[in-house]
């Protein structure tokens, strides 16, 4: 029997602002996967470890990149993770996955929560283990460790979210799958390990409403910051000032991103931060000043201006304007040497999704 079936999961845009590692929202751009699982073509497979044939089309983002080895490949090994800690080593024989990703990588787009959510995901289906959206954020969450992206690119929509406190005996195995659980990819050899399940309910979530007029331009830099180096930049502690700061912010930003007609006045200060936006400057040049001239004074429409993610990236919520606001922001960059690309999205409502063909 063939099967054939297409996983969907969003960008996301983490942070917006004051939810550090709390906020994240779903975008209208999407990492696309169409998997087929043929054994007549168990040969095509047979180069691979693993018996998965993974492709990139050219026009994807990271195509000259990314690795193939399904052992080495974010989204593969993921699925393969998934796989073992069910005791099953590898995908079926004739799997073949061809990946159209128009998510540029290391950009503060939710790249990698993308990759992760598409291959839990792609665990899930190919070994039909019938498992929940929210069994599924277990599994993204004991490799993606800030809930922010990974919830928005399954969940969709505009969420807020928390890791729970995990016992002892959880933190104890928490395994890190790239380092321990999957053979690395230079050597490629199956240890046999069977990972330990992940604990359930690792990750709680809300999803709040969102005022559909209101857009998000992503401005994108041509340069990758990793998301390790970006959050290597930040304190271990913070003055209780700048926490309060935030929280305050947080807790009047979720609500008015709901309120009709959108208000720039509550929105703009509401989206200020402390806590992660000053320390990674060092990392963006232009960055304080993008995030401090452009304004709804300056340009109707503007509601509120942060970095995505860990950044580079530049996302301004508006209603209108959408072109004179990413030229100013790119025209900014320009001045520090920087070129970007911008796009023009929408929340991305209902997340991560598979169609069986
Ligand atoms: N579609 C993909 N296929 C394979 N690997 C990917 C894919 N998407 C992301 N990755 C891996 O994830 C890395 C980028 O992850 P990183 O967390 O640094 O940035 P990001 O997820 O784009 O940004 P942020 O987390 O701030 O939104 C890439 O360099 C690549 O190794
Ligand atoms: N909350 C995360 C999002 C990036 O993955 C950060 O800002 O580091």
């Amino acid at each position: 029997m063939v099967r054939a079936f297409k996983i969907k999961v969003p960008a996301s845009s983490a942070n917006i602002g004051p939810g550090y590692d709390v906020l994240g929202v779903g975008l209208s751009l999407f990492l696309e996967l169409d998997v087929t699982i043929d054994s007549s073509q168990a040969q095509e497979t047979n180069d691979d470890p693993n018996n998965c044939k993974l492709s990139y089309t050219k026009e994807s983002e990271g195509y000259s990149t990314v690795l193939l080895r399904s052992d080495a490949n974010l989204i593969t090994r993921t699925a393969l993770y998934v796989l073992r800690c069910n005791n099953i080593r590898n995908f079926p024989s004739g799997t073949k996955v061809h990946v159209s990703n128009p998510i540029p990588l290391g950009r503060g787009l939710g790249s990698s929560g993308a990759a992760v959510v598409a291959g839990v995901i792609l665990g899930n289906e190919v070994a039909q283990l019938g498992f929940s959206k929210q069994r599924m954020l277990d599994y993204c969450l004991m490799i993606e460790r800030h809930p922010d992206n990974i919830t928005a690119a399954m969940m969709g929509g505009f969420c807020g979210s928390f890791l729970r406190d995990l016992t002892p005996q959880e933190v104890e195995r928490r395994e890190i799958p790239l380092a321990e659980v999957l053979p690395e990819p230079s050597g490629g050899e199956d240890t046999g390990l069977v990972p330990p399940l992940p604990p359930t309910d690792i990750g709680r979530h809300v999803k709040y409403q969102w005022n559909p007029a209101i857009k998000c331009i992503a401005i994108i830099p041509q340069f990758e910051l990793s998301t390790a180096d970006s959050r290597g930049v930040l304190p271990k502690a913070y003055p209780t000032q700048d926490l309060v700061f935030n929280l305050q912010r947080l807790a009047v930003l979720t609500t008015a991103l709901t309120m009709d007609p959108p208000n720039a006045d509550l929105i703009y200060p509401a989206m200020q931060d402390r806590v992660h936006q000053p320390y990674r400057k060092t990392l963006i040049p232009g960055l304080t000043e993008i995030l401090s001239c452009v304004t709804p004074s300056t340009y109707p429409g503007l509601l509120g201006i942060c970095l995505s993610g860990a950044g580079p990236t530049i996302l301004a919520l508006a209603t209108e304007n959408f072109e004179e606001i990413s030229q100013e922001i790119i025209n900014r960059f320009a001045k520090n040497g920087i070129k970007c690309s911008w796009k023009l999205l929408e929340p991305a409502y209902d997340g991560a999704s598979v169609e069986q063909q």
